[in-house]
């Protein structure tokens, strides 16, 4: 995969040119987008600035968040040639740090539950996840450097852990969703994707204007809390063996581990997800519901149209519950400084018809806390696990994940 923190440090050094760098991910593209097909379209002539701290960083742009000079088209057919006048507001942050916007990348309609064209760079006979399908693809393929994405459920962390890339999912509203095509206005929240943690650390302190998140270092001896959380299910055995590498490398690294069950409401908040989710969703859509239902795909059509028997005190009910939980949340991180879970069930499901289960992802999105996959080397398909930090913590979650990270690579 192609490092940010590597290009810009070449490029501080005299020994690669801004150009130079989008050449590289010109030529990546070249090469593996026609097997991969995570780009909805690439910028023929976008600007290569030389200056800034992300001069030479090809940027790929999940396709609902607004490109001035890119059409922006929701993955969907009702958007076809939508060009909106204005960049939403992290784009416009990416430009001014000097980023070079080269791509669009594919989405799940809307960016919901349905799946894209897109193919897992390591099995092209399976899925790369969801709805930041073509982030997570062009990432983990080499193509980019850095990717944006949004989660409303779990569509960072789940194609992340599906392509083998780190990603972020940061703490609610950290970033600006100004110009981001909305599903649930309190859910939705914009994330990362880039070859490893370091590289998140500073693309995310440049974009949050946060110097601090970049140098945020874990304590000697972390706590970790574990958490399987059941009440979701079992996870695969692959899933269950890549927690257990995750937690083994942590102790080796110093962590003192424990597990730990969450305590109620949080189970409970968990199942009302999708009330939020949902109930929400079907008014942000209402235009699309109304006027184009027929071009709204299967599963998120289904969806919407069951939000319709979600009464107000039901929602209601389930924002309450929400709130409780992330009191109760952070007393628990109290006595934890991160916690370990899984990123999703499993490796990337077979086919191309899904996006696999946000099932481990959810509660987190709802808690509105930092979220990072960190890629647990293996056999087989990717399996990354989730460090999970209290809310407005994002640099100790990457601290922390950079921590189990490396203690993974040393084996
Ligand atoms: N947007 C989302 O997060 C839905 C999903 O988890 O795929």
């Amino acid at each position: 995969m192609l490092s940010l923190v590597d290009i810009r440090t070449r490029i501080e050094a005299g020994t690669l040119t801004p150009e130079g760098a989008v050449r590289l991910s010109r030529d990546a593209i070249a090469a593996r987008e026609p097997a991969v097909g995570a780009l909805a379209y690439i910028a023929e002539a976008p600007a290569i600035p030389a200056e800034g701290p992300l001069a030479g960083i090809a940027v790929g742009v999940k396709d609902i968040i607004d490109t001035a000079d890119l059409a922006t088209q929701m993955g969907s057919p009702i958007y076809a040639g939508w060009r909106p006048k204005a960049d939403a507001a992290v784009v416009s942050r990416l430009r001014a740090l000097g980023a070079c916007v080269l791509a669009k990348t594919t989405t799940s309609p809307f960016a919901s539950i349905d799946p894209t064209e897109t193919r897992n760079p390591h099995d092209p006979g399976h899925t790369p996840g969801g709805s930041s399908a073509g982030s997570a693809a062009a990432v983990a393929a080499g193509m980019l450097p850095l990717a944006l994405g949004t989660q409303t459920g779990g569509s960072v962390i789940r194609p992340a852990s599906f392509c083998g890339c780190a990603a972020i999912k940061p703490s609610f509203r950290l970033l600006p969703t100004v110009g981001v095509k909305t599903f649930s206005w309190a859910l939705d929240t914009l994330g990362l994707f880039g070859a490893g943690v370091r590289d998140l650390s500073y693309a995310l302190a440049h974009l949050a204007g946060r110097p601090e998140i970049d140098g945020a270092a874990a304590s000697a001896n972390p706590r970790i809390g574990l958490v399987l959380q059941d009440f979701a299910g079992a996870a695969e055995p692959e899933a269950q063996r890549a927690l257990e590498a995750a937690r083994s490398a942590a102790e080796r690294a110093g962590a003192r581990v424990s597990t730990v069950a969450l305590p109620d409401p949080l189970p409970e908040a968990w199942a009302l997800h999708r009330v939020i989710q949902d109930y929400e969703g079907r008014q942000a859509l209402a235009w699309e519901i109304a006027a184009h239902r027929a071009e709204l795909p299967a599963t998120v059509g289904g969806h919407l149209d069951a939000a319709a028997a979600i009464t107000a005190a039901e929602y209601d009910a389930a924002r309450r519950c929400a709130h409780r939980s992330r009191r109760v949340l952070k007393d628990l991180f109290g006595d934890f400084d991160a916690l370990l879970t899984y990123s999703a069930a499993g490796p990337a499901p077979a086919g191309l018809g899904g996006t696999g289960d946000p099932r481990y992802n959810r509660l987190w999105t709802l808690m509105g806390v930092p979220c990072v996959n960190v890629p647990v080397p293996g056999d087989g398909l990717p399996v990354g696990v989730q460090v999970v930090a209290r809310f407005g913590d994002d640099g100790r979650a990457l601290a922390v994940a950079r921590l189990i990270e490396g203690a993974l690579a040393r084996g």
